[in-house]
């Protein structure tokens, strides 16, 4: 086992012992029960006194209901620390994702992110349950199991050390040589296939327009190829390690037979025992058989901590720390609205790409800035420095003189309000969009917030008023309500600075200067950064213009807004 998968179970270790003594105990109970069969039936052929069967008699009771308590104990108590294990995991990996966000996350694909929340995570709940126990359990079972063969017939123990040895080991180890790729590859392709089917169902009305749905078809075809044949490869080893597994069984039953019989020609062995000795290896290959299979889910798991491990190795795109008492005493508070500062800041969302270069602009109190530019140009990227979402690899961003960056981001998302291009409109009802804003707000301010947003005649029109859903994705609204929509939420913040980032992209003219207008005069005291590239949205505000990007790379320094 590597060290991450060790770090990941440690928190259940406890339990996890418990499971495995539950589980040593049930199968300890299930190969004595075969044990003291054998030799009960043998020595009841010999017609002794009953009273001498009564020991074993009893032994074979205890080791029936044992085995069965013992088995239920032990799934319950495994199934615990597993669910704990994943619980760990799926905190610490959320975690994560809200320190990443956005700006780490923008190597990983959507779908693949999806994949690896789902079903990479799942694969921690196979690790303990389908490879941690079944070994653990089979190790002890089978080292007292020799144990016992061996004291009885020496050969016959050996032969079981040795078939239980292919079993559990050399078989994994074979297999892994064998499907060493192919289990490897399954959850990277398992998430390359995911993300062409959300590709393709995003996509399909674009495709069957153009009639192209054979371009996403043929890469799903190829795909899913790929993937069959590596799972073929992966199914083929494992039916080599049950045929392997299955010779092990025959191999050491039959020995146990041949040095038994010697021995009881020998007088080393009374004749009763032989059926213990020849029957015990079954029992014991009954607990040991899932090996090989546990080994190959190792496989895959292990592929898929690797890929969860990529998401905690993924570099922090904020500076991070815990905030200083002089920051947090300087930073603006209450409803005071503060100044923000871009002073020569050049930015990056990829190591390899500047998306803004020496921007220079400056929001006093209550300013009104429409931020232009034309498509790429980075206005986009100037609303997501002056949220915190990505820090500057040059120059600084300041909240009323303070460094954004000796602030917690959302310390300043706070104070700084972000309303997207896309903002995002969840599945649920309208009362629950808007206590995203604010979870404690009442109905009266969240129709109030609505009626900032010119929505609240609309929303009273509704038959379930506030409780009506909105649908995935909003889709239930009209883009100008989903917009509103969004602003009202916004305005239930009580951020002093709002960041509008086209809030009028898709409206026609008249909605766009509609929503604009409506929003400036929600806005009221606070200040507004208004990104757009129409300049019909532009009356009354003033204008900073950002040059395009290739601009931008041939002419570093950029002055405005001043
Ligand atoms: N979340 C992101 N992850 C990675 N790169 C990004 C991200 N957002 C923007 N970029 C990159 O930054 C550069 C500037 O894009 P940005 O969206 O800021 O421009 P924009 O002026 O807002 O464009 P538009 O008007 O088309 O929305 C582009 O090269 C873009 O690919």
């Amino acid at each position: 086992m590597t060290t991450s998968t060790l770090r990941v179970l440690r928190p259940a270790w406890g339990r996890l012992s418990l499971a495995v003594l539950a589980g040593t105990g049930a199968a300890g109970a299930a190969v004595a029960l075969t044990a003291v069969s054998a030799w009960l039936i043998s020595r009841a052929a010999l017609h002794p006194p009953i009273l001498h069967l009564m020991v074993a008699i009893v032994a074979v009771r205890a080791c029936g209901l044992g085995r069965g308590v013992l088995r239920y104990l032990e799934r319950l108590i495994g199934h615990d620390a597993a669910f704990r294990v994943l619980a760990g995991v799926r905190i610490a990996l959320y975690r994560r994702l809200e320190v990443l966000a956005p700006a780490g996350l923008a190597g990983f694909r959507r779908a693949d992110l999806a994949q690896r929340l789902a079903a990479d995570v799942d694969a921690v709940l196979d690790l303990v349950t389908r490879v941690l126990l079944p070994y653990a359990v089979a190790a002890a079972t089978g080292l007292a199991s020799v144990l016992v063969i061996g004291a009885l017939v020496p050969v016959a123990g050996l032969a079981l050390a040795v078939a239980l040895l292919v079993t559990g080991v050399a078989v994994p180890l074979l297999q892994r040589v064998a499907a060493r790729r192919a289990d490897g590859a399954l959850a990277p392709l398992r998430a390359g296939l995911a993300t062409a089917v959300v590709d393709l169902v995003h996509g399909l009305p674009d495709l069957l327009a153009y009639q192209r749905i054979d371009v996403l078809r043929d890469r799903l075809a190829d795909l899913d190829a790929r993937l069959t044949s590596a799972s073929r490869r992966s199914a083929a080893t494992a039916g080599l390690g049950a045929a392997v597994t299955t010779l092990a069984t025959g191999a050491a039953v039959l020995a146990g037979l041949l040095a038994g019989a010697a021995a009881v020609r020998a007088g080393d062995l009374p004749g009763e025992l032989l059926a213990l000795v020849v029957l015990t290896p079954l029992a014991v290959f009954e607990i040991a058989a899932p090996l090989p299979a546990a080994a190959q889910r190792y496989a895959t798991a292990r592929a898929s901590l690797c890929r969860l491990a990529e998401i905690s190795a993924a570099p922090e795109p904020l500076r991070s720390g815990p905030e200083s008492p002089a920051t947090a005493a300087a930073r603006p508070t209450g409803n005071r609205v503060p100044e923000l500062r871009l002073e020569r800041v050049t930015a990056a969302w990829t190591p390899d790409r500047v998306a803004v270069r020496d921007v220079d602009l400056v929001l006093p109190p209550g300013a009104r800035v429409a931020l232009t530019g034309p498509s790429g140009a980075g206005k986009s990227t100037v609303a997501a420095l002056l949220v915190r979402f990505l820090d500057p690899v040059a120059g600084r961003v300041t909240l009323d003189g303070v460094d954004l960056r000796d602030i917690p981001g959302d310390r300043v998302r706070e104070v700084v309000g972000y309303l997207p291009e896309d903002a995002y409109l969840f599945d649920t009802t309208i009362a629950a969009n808007l206590r995203i804003g604010r979870p404690a707000a009442t109905d009266a301010e969240l129709l109030d917030a609505l009626g900032q947003a010119r929505l609240r005649d609309w929303a009273a029109s509704l038959p379930d008023g506030l409780q009506t859903l909105v649908g995935e994705h909003g889709m239930a609204l009209s883009g100008g309500q989903r917009r509103r929509l969004a602003l009202a939420r916004l305005l239930l913040t009580g951020a002093r600075v709002l960041i509008l980032d086209e809030p009028g992209e898709h409206l026609d003219d008249a909605t766009a200067r509609a929503l604009i207008r409506d929003l400036l005069t929600a806005a009221g005291d606070r200040t507004v950064l208004l990104i757009t590239h129409r300049t019909a949205e532009l009356a009354g505000l003033r204008e900073v213009k950002l040059p395009s990007a290739a601009g931008q790379a041939g002419r570093p320094a950029l002055r405005s807004g001043r």
